[in-house]
């Protein structure tokens, strides 16, 4: 029988058996956070395959045992977490969810809850219960203050609190949601937050230079666009493709910000800065509550540009006249994704207090930083319509989201891989650099402005 108090503290024989299914970077994160905290009965395996080298690899680790496969771990486990392909969450489900022990409590990590849920219910004895879980960051980063989603799904109160106590040990922040608002949360935060980074990467690709060799500045806001575009395309293309794809709401948006991308585009080349203006104040004030004529006031969530300068890929930037400024740029990207915003009545700063993640976080933080001055705001606007230097790299970018969209459209897996390895090959040198300024950027903006709350 589970209890709902226990403590990585309490005696061997009393502590339950955790059980991770699925031991790749997710997998792996939850099981150093574990062990490290004390808890000794960690359950582990990945395909049968791998099952020798995951041996070796855990060899003297704490706490931990190897288990050949998910029936080995899901026949002693008290608690249970999937973390596996949201593509195969179905398929393997079935094939371990029937050795399930009997009143168990079982979770999964896969970033779009809905094929998790059916699967779960489909498959899963109905003497097992299902409280899930999903960490809102990656596994570079640390949990703690970090939102995580908890799900009750199928369970007693008392499970609900069993789970609780085994992550307490994150120190996370524990948001409370159905299945359904998962979907329809996590849609907001990331779908359209993804679509606009893997745009900016692709579109940079198309044109075979790095955003930092181009004599261009790349300090400021500028680091953040590439530094999280990095981060992105380091990460596993199935994470992308499987929220994307696989959550009905997030080809909806992202649909929305291709076509936010091209309608602008379509203002820029005709030469309208009047319309083109309206448009994008419109979508102002909608999103950040900004009346025409106003100013932004503040930035709530950002840091300054000397501090960003810190983590430029590349060095510290310099301009072409040496003044440090950066040139000015139509910033597309961001005008499109507020844009997409305002016309899909998404109000990002509701999510950031409920369960944002540390890129959507700095993605808003650079939305907000050009949008609140309405002098940044109208350099953009300017450039955008009279500055033809940008011209081409707008064009790759209305390209790459239409690109994009296409492929969530068409679900197909297979496409959204081959375009993401493809862009991630023109990047993969820099990986390295960017994962370690990546995460001392996010660091240092969760540091400074208590963003983590
Ligand atoms: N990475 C991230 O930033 C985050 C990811 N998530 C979610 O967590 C889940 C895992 O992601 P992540 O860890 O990054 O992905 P990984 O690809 O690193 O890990 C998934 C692991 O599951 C293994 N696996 C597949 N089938 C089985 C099986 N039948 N039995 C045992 N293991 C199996 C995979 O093996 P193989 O590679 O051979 O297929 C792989 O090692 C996904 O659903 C993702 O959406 C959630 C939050 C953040
Ligand atoms: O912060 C982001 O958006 C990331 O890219 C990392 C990430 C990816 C998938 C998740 O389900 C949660 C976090």
């Amino acid at each position: 029988m589970i209890s709902a108090n226990v403590s990585p503290s309490d005696p061997t024989e009393q502590q339950p058996t955790i059980g991770l299914i699925g031991m790749g970077a997710m997998g792996s994160m939850y099981a150093k956070y574990l062990s490290g905290a004390g808890w000794n009965k960690i359950s582990v395996c990945d395909r049968p395959e791998k099952f020798e080298s995951l041996k070796e690899a855990y060899k003297g680790v704490a706490g931990i045992t190897v288990h050949p496969d998910g029936h080995a771990v899901s026949r002693i486990s008290d608690f249970i977490m999937y973390s596996v392909e949201a593509e195969y969450i179905d398929k393997v489900v079935a094939q371990y969810g029937p050795s399930t022990k009997l009143g168990a409590i079982v979770a999964g990590q896969t970033s779009v809850k809905a094929p998790e849920k059916e699967a779960f219910e489909k498959y899963l004895p109905p003497d097992v219960n299902i409280v899930s879980l999903h960490s809102m960051h990656g596994p570079t980063v640390s949990p703690v203050g970090q939102p995580l989603v908890v799900i009750q799904h199928r369970a007693p109160d008392e499970c609900l609190h069993f789970v609780e106590s085994i992550f307490r040990c994150f120190h996370p922040r524990f948001v409370y949601l159905t299945y359904e608002d998962h979907d329809l949360v996590t849609a907001n935060v990331q779908a359209v937050t993804h679509a606009a980074f893997l745009t900016m990467g692709t579109a940079w690709a198309a044109r075979r230079s790095y955003p930092w060799e181009r004599n261009q500045y790349v300090g400021g806001i500028e680091t953040v666009k590439v530094n999280i575009m990095l981060r992105i395309y380091a990460n596993k293309w199935h994470v992308y493709a499987g929220l994307a794809i696989l959550n009905p709401s997030a080809k909806v948006q992202i649909d929305t910000y291709s076509s936010s991308a091209t309608d602008l585009f379509k203002l820029m080349l005709a030469g309208d800065a009047e319309a083109l203006r309206d448009r994008v104040y419109a979508a102002r004030e909608k999103v950040f509550g900004i009346r025409p004529g106003e100013e932004g006031g503040a930035n709530t969530i950002f840091l300054t540009e000397d501090v960003l300068d810190q983590f430029t890929i590349g060095g510290r930037p310099a301009s072409p006249t040496g003044t440090g400024t950066p040139n000015t740029n139509s910033h597309l990207s961001l005008l499109a994704m507020v844009d997409c915003w305002a016309r899909l009545s998404i109000q990002p700063f509701d999510h950031l207090q409920l369960a944002a993640t540390p890129v959507f976080r700095m993605w808003i933080g650079v939305a907000e930083y050009l949008f609140r001055s309405t002098k940044r705001l109208d350099a953009a606007i300017h450039t955008a319509v009279h500055d033809v230097t940008y011209r081409s790299d707008d064009l790759e970018f209305v390209i790459a989201a239409c690109g994009w969209s296409q492929c969530v459209a068409f679900g197909d897996f297979q496409l959204y891989k081959e375009r993401f390895e493809k862009t991630a090959s023109f990047f993969e040198a820099r990986f390295e650099e960017a994962n370690k300024l990546g995460g001392a950027m996010i660091k240092a903006i969760l540091e400074s402005n208590s963003m983590s709350k």
